[in-house]
């Protein structure tokens, strides 16, 4: 059994993607950083669809590079075949949507990282663990890069693997056109021809568009193409014809192109049309390497095809498992893919990279109970912000960097804290209600796409709301009416969003309030990432907000109990009935830690070793304490 399904080789790329549509490139304002290059899109794609993919390619020893690096390992891709080039830079793409058929786009590659792939980068033992190594056409162009591919290919066949080319035809990375034409997809060039050719009876599968062929095969008319290269290799051979879908030729080629094993397209809304490919090859490798028939991996395929075409960007269109299987079982319901929001609500939460299945959570977001403390001392509502950084120095210091902390903190009065945790492996909830509004209103906006757009994508909407489900009807939709804007704005925005809800204080509750509140979000069309909930006293109750949340979305990432000021010992049975819910992942707990110490510091009575110290103790106490309630409770339900 080998441990890898495929290895792909060859560019790697960040492309930035134009976001504006419908313009020249010329003009575009804003890009949106996605990753790309055709292989690296492959392995990204097939892992999404389940299968054990990896990379190799050399990327450069800079951000990019590391961006690169560290989505593949978000996405679940193998990089122990992605190098880190001392020398060259991480190649770059700049694209736009400029129509339906047009995507301007320049290449920066000049001497980038991945074309510096040679011989040496191809370890046998990686290669000889999978089951499959995927090549595209650009690493034939030069003689080192290729010389690199065709040493994997020669090293796969030896270990009985698959083999599968995909013709992946740039002229301008051929050097057959200028800077300005890195869209063109076809020049004929007897060159190329001559170099495909020598290489396609090293293939299993070979794919391409129309026009692929015309250039493997040194004609422009397909049927001749095909036959070409039918010549020089037994391949299967698959041929991509854009909204018509697909055509694979395992022997014979016919006399007409429908000769072959069609796979009819899906009829969606083209919206972008580069990357359609690499989503096509992902859908087909998963059928082919999951032993389907044709018939069945060309489904697959076009289906991948269609979602990347009516999507921005390459791989962030690209489905996961879960969501091409939903596609499949309930049909197409408009062409518009991207506003079909319960494809879209699957597409975002299946795809949702990180996992968090612990959260102990120090939440430091407080504003007005800290300004109404430093107001009731006299002291300057400057110490706020230096008094989050110390509660900050208390995370990383409980934490010692392992995972399953985090962390609430805003930016108006808690700017350098919440800035200085970007990057540390916390994870950051940042609030954005006007503090103990109620109806509720928010901190910022009033366009909150605008003001979401500036926030690292690593930080998580949090909206704190007093919500009831028996408030009046104009209460109700009031509430409602913000957070369904705020939620849009979130998603529009690639953020994670939080819900919090505390109905204790707006009434009496019972069993069945928080479940009511949560299921009535959902009928509303808000999804929240999280919800944070209040600590409820039986296990009915948690148990009825439970099924309420895996009932509307099995995708959430799940819960966790908030704190409200309560003495520890509180806080500690709380934690016992909550704890016996597998969707509690934590706690988010933050006066009950921080607000005796808060008052000392201010007072200048305590220095800050000792109020991180101070604040060490309880929280380090309150995660053992959850550690040790979801230790008892087994994971019990
Ligand atoms: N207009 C469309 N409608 C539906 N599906 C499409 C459409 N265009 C492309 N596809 C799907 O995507 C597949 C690949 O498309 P296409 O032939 O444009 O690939 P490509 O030119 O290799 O793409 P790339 O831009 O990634 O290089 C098609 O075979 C089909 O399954
Ligand atoms: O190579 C391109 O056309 C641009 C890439 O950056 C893009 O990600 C891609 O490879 C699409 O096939």
């Amino acid at each position: 059994m080998k441990r890898l399904d495929v290895i792909t080789i060859g560019r790697s790329s960040v492309d930035l993607y134009g976001a504006q549509i419908g313009g020249r490139l010329e003009d575009m304002a804003s890009f949106k950083k996605y990753i790309g290059g055709s292989p690296t899109n492959m392995a990204c794609g097939t892992a999404r669809l389940g299968l054990k993919s990896a990379l190799i390619t050399r990327v450069g020893d800079e951000h990019m590079g590391r961006f690169i690096r560290e989505k593949l390992v978000a996405e679940g891709v193998d990089v122990q075949g992605v190098i880190t080039d001392p020398d060259r830079l991480t190649a770059l793409v700049l694209l736009g949507v400029r129509d339906q058929e047009q995507f301007p786009l320049i290449f920066y590659r000049e001497n980038c990282a991945d074309m510096a792939l040679c011989e040496d980068d191809i370890d046998p033992d990686f290669i000889a663990s999978a089951r499959c190594v995927t090549v595209t056409g650009t690493h034939l162009s030069h003689p080192k890069t290729r010389a690199a591919v065709l040493k994997a290919v020669r090293l796969a066949r030896e270990a009985g693997a698959k083999t599968a080319l995909d013709i992946d035809y740039r002229p301008n990375l051929w050097g057959l056109s200028g800077h300005g034409d890195g869209e063109n997809r076809f020049i004929a060039s007897d060159a190329v021809t001559k170099e495909l050719q020598a290489t396609l009876h090293l293939f299993d599968l070979i794919v391409g568009t129309e026009e692929e062929f015309h250039i493997a095969g040194g004609v422009t008319e397909t049927l001749e193409a095909l036959e070409n290269v039918r010549v020089v290799s037994n391949a299967t051979l698959v041929c991509k014809r854009g909204p018509m879908g697909a055509v694979a030729f395992s022997d014979r080629i016919g006399k007409s192109l429908d000769d072959g094993i069609s796979g009819p397209g899906f009829a969606v809304d083209v919206f972008n049309v580069l990357g359609a490919g690499d989503g096509f090859m992902s859908g087909l490798l998963k059928g082919w390497l999951s032993d389907e028939d044709w018939e069945k991996s060309l489904k697959y395929a076009n289906a991948c095809g269609a979602f990347a075409v009516s999507r921005h960007g390459c791989t962030p269109a690209y489905p996961s498992w879960e969501e091409l299987q939903f596609f499949f079982d309930r049909g197409l319901k408009t062409p518009e893919l991207r506003n079909d929001a319960e494809l879209e609500q699957i597409h975002w939460s299946t795809n949702r990279t990180g996992e968090w299945p612990d959260m102990r959570v120090f939440a430091f977001d407080h504003r007005m109970q800290l300004e109404d403390l430093a107001d009731e001392l006299s002291v300057s509502r400057d110490r706020i912000g230096p008094f989050k950084e110390l509660c900050l120095s208390t995370v990383r210091e409980v934490s010692g960097g392992k995972e399953g902390y985090g962390i609430l903190c805003d930016r108006r009065l808690g700017r350098d804290a919440l800035y200085a945790a970007a990057g540390t492996g916390l994870w950051i909830g940042r609030p954005v209600e006007l503090p103990g509004s109620r109806p509720l209103e928010l901190e910022i906006g009033p366009d909150l796409g605008t003001d979401l757009s500036e926030w690292p994508v690593e930080h998580v909407v949090k909206v704190l709301c007093f919500y009831h489900p028996d408030d009046d009807d104009q209460t109700k939709a009031n509430q409602e009416a913000t957070i369904l804007r705020l939620a849009d704005a979130a998603r529009g925005n690639g953020l994670e969003f939080l819900l919090e809800v505390i109905p204790s204080k707006v009434r009496a509750c019972d069993d069945e309030t928080t479940a009511r509140v949560i299921e009535r979000f959902y009928e509303i069309g808000v999804y929240p990432d999280w919800w944070k909930l209040e600590p409820m006293k039986t296990d009915t109750a948690w148990r009825n907000a439970c099924d309420a949340i895996a009932n509307n979305d099995p995708y959430c990432r799940g819960i966790v109990v908030l704190g409200l000021d309560a003495p520890e010992a509180e806080l500690v049975e709380s934690f016992e009935v909550a704890a016996r819910f597998n969707m509690v992942k934590g706690f988010a707990v933050g006066r009950t830690i921080f607000i005796d110490v808060a008052r000392d510091w201010m007072q200048g009575t305590m220095t800050d070793n000792q109020a991180i110290a101070s604040m060490a103790q309880k929280y380090r106490a309150l995660c053992e304490t959850w550690d040790a309630a979801r230790k008892k409770s087994g994971g019990a339900e």
